[in-house]
């Protein structure tokens, strides 16, 4: 029976490695189990030649240091890392379920029951990383994996951000930051809150929002917020409504996440376990 795993001076010795599960970013994915307390974990490996060509270091180490501390039902844990000559090992919860985007292909898009499910336990992961000053900056399918009882799990944190070092690494103080400044660094949370309309629209019409062929194309369509809702599949109109709440292009006017929450989609779609069960 695998007892709790515990984070200590780990070597690639500490494991039995299994199947490739994937590619991240920067290098793939293995099934693999930590020895002592047989563990099943996702065992990312980086190689240092290819972070140091993207310059990424710096990414990567802020994706450890604030995954590692973010405890949540909904938010892949990061077990630990260690690393070698080459190579940097993550130790990642493993998600039994796989990856969400391969289920949306699957589906072509979710009912609204299983979307209102998903979006009421991004928004409850979303609210605990604000919490603690995170932002995730890149929500999407890609980066969701689905858990033993297909909880969703948000995993890859390359892109967040600890909003409140910011702040301190600053100038040390508040006093001297204009108001831009003071202004970015607070609605910098609320970009989470646009991905999340993002991906609902998504996970209702099987295409994000403002997909376009060419990239220019879908830059003005963001920017103009040109929101259009297709008659096929029927969409409820309180859907449309909290869509509409969120794809607001001034940050502060856009739906706080526990008003999603609180949204009657939301409240009348969503399981309360936060599981959908197909
Ligand atoms: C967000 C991200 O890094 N995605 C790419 C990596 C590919 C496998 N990674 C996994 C990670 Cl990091 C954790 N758990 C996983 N489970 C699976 C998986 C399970 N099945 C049945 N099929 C698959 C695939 N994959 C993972 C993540």
């Amino acid at each position: 029976e695998a007892s709790a795993i515990e984070k200590r001076r780990w070597t690639l010795n500490d494991f039995d490695i299994g199947k490739p599960l994937g590619r991240g970013k920067f290098g793939h994915v293995y099934l693999a189990r930590e020895k002592r307390s047989n563990q099943i974990v996702a065992l990312k490996v980086l190689f240092k030649s290819q972070l140091q060509q993207s310059q990424v270091e710096h990414q990567l180490r802020r994706e450890v240091e604030i995954q590692s501390h973010l405890r949540h039902s909904n938010i892949l844990r990061l077990y630990g890392y260690f690393y070698d000559q080459k190579r940097i090992y993550l130790v990642l919860e493993y998600a039994p379920k796989g990856e969400l985007y391969k289920e949306l292909q699957k589906c072509k898009y979710f009912s609204e029951r299983r979307a209102a499910t998903y979006i009421a336990s991004l928004a409850r992961a979303l609210i605990y990383c604000h919490g603690k000053h995170v932002i995730h900056r890149d929500i999407k399918p890609e980066n969701l994996l689905i858990g033993a009882q297909g909880e969703l799990k948000i995993a890859d944190f390359g892109w967040s951000v600890h909003t409140f070092n910011r702040r301190r690494t600053m100038c040390g103080t508040l006093d001297y930051l204009s108001p831009e400044m003071v202004e970015s660094v607070e609605h910098d949370a609320s970009v989470d809150i646009w991905s999340l309309g993002v991906l609902c629209y998504e996970f209702l019409y099987g295409v994000p929002p403002f997909e376009a062929k060419e990239h220019s194309d879908t830059y003005r369509r963001i920017m103009q917020v040109d929101l259009t809702f297709p008659p096929r599949p029927i969409i409820s109109s309180t859907a449309k409504d909290l869509i509409s709440q969120m794809l607001v292009k001034e940050c502060s006017q856009r739906l706080p996440l526990h008003k999603v929450l609180e949204h009657p989609w939301i409240v009348q779609n969503s399981e309360p376990s936060g599981v959908y069960k197909s």
